[in-house]
């Protein structure tokens, strides 16, 4: 059974959805899964829909054509079309600390993600062997002040000679530049380790406990220039209290950090989050 997955915005206005379902009526196409939402405050209108199809009328570049030229321009739509073959390919960023790197790759190798990982990139060399453990390439780009540009040349070759479609920062301890940002909108995810907007940056949990919060939190977000600014994908959260010491903030927000990370990465992977006006919408 061929299935697309159909994400669509555009200034909200009367007959949108009824359009929509009936160019995938006339192509035969079984609706499966159909959900919107208005942004009232700046009347846009988003819809995510999935469609099977017995058989897929013609090529998909066909389809993507047609409903281009006889949909979406007539609503001024911004439109993407996926189906679920070949899966996307995710690139793996981290330094150090291997807790979302371990439990991506276990993830991973029980098949629950529906990716292909090409390669791993570090800016250090000491999750290696975990890498190797799994069988997955690894590439050494140590960071520096004075290589932060040859080092992201390097990282965006390797990521367009694979042709990887996201990146996961899964605790990647590094700024990354307008320019991979550019070449990867809304398709780089961080976990940052703070419920945010509070305690942005690299300590969080140090400025956690000085603070005396009695609630912790992880963020999954979209990366964007500014750091831990960018549009958030997933949060969660967790009690602590004054008998809590940092190592123990640290090792109750790792459990939070993989569980956020991994439901962020399937919400992406399945093509469930729409990110506007640096905010995102997340479909059930
Ligand atoms: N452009 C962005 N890059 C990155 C973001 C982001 O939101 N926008 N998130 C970070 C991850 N992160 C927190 O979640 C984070 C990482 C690193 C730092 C930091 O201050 N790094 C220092 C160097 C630290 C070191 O070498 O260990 C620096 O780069 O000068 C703060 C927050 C990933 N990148």
């Amino acid at each position: 059974m061929n299935k697309i997955t159909l994400l669509i915005s555009c200034r909200d206005t009367q007959g949108i959805i009824a359009s929509v379902t009936r160019f995938i009526y006339k192509k035969n196409g079984n609706i499966i899964y159909i959900d919107q939402h208005v942004d009232m405050e700046h009347r846009v209108f988003f819809m995510r829909l999935e469609s099977q199809f017995v058989e897929f009328p013609g090529s998909l570049e066909d389809f993507k054509n047609e409903f281009g030229h006889r949909i979406a321009q007539q609503y001024g739509m911004s439109w993407e079309i996926h189906t679920d073959k070949p899966q996307p390919q995710m690139a793996i960023f981290v330094s150090r600390y291997d807790h979302c790197l371990y439990d991506l790759l276990g993830r991973y190798n029980s098949g629950e993600l529906h990716v292909t990982i090409p390669f791993i990139i570090s800016n250090h060399t000491d999750l290696k062997p975990v890498a190797d453990s799994f069988g997955i390439p690894f590439h050494h780009i140590p960071v520096g002040p004075d290589n932060k540009e040859e080092a992201e040349k390097k990282q965006l070759y390797l990521l367009q000679e694979a042709g990887v479609d996201f990146i996961v920062l899964a605790r990647y301890m590094q700024i990354v530049s307008e320019k991979l940002i550019n070449h990867y909108p809304h398709k780089i995810i961080n976990i940052h380790h703070s419920f945010l907007p509070a305690f942005p940056g690299a300590k969080p949990y140090h400025s956690a406990f000085k603070r005396g919060v009695k609630i912790i939190g992880a963020t999954s977000h979209y990366v964007t220039e500014e750091l831990d600014a960018g549009p958030i994908i997933e949060q969660d959260i967790t009690r602590v209290t004054h008998a809590h010491s940092i190592e123990d903030l640290v090792m109750k927000g790792r459990d939070l950090e993989k569980i956020v990370l991994a439901r962020a990465v399937k919400l992406h992977i399945s093509r469930k989050v729409m990110a506007h006006n640096n905010k995102t919408i997340v479909f059930s």
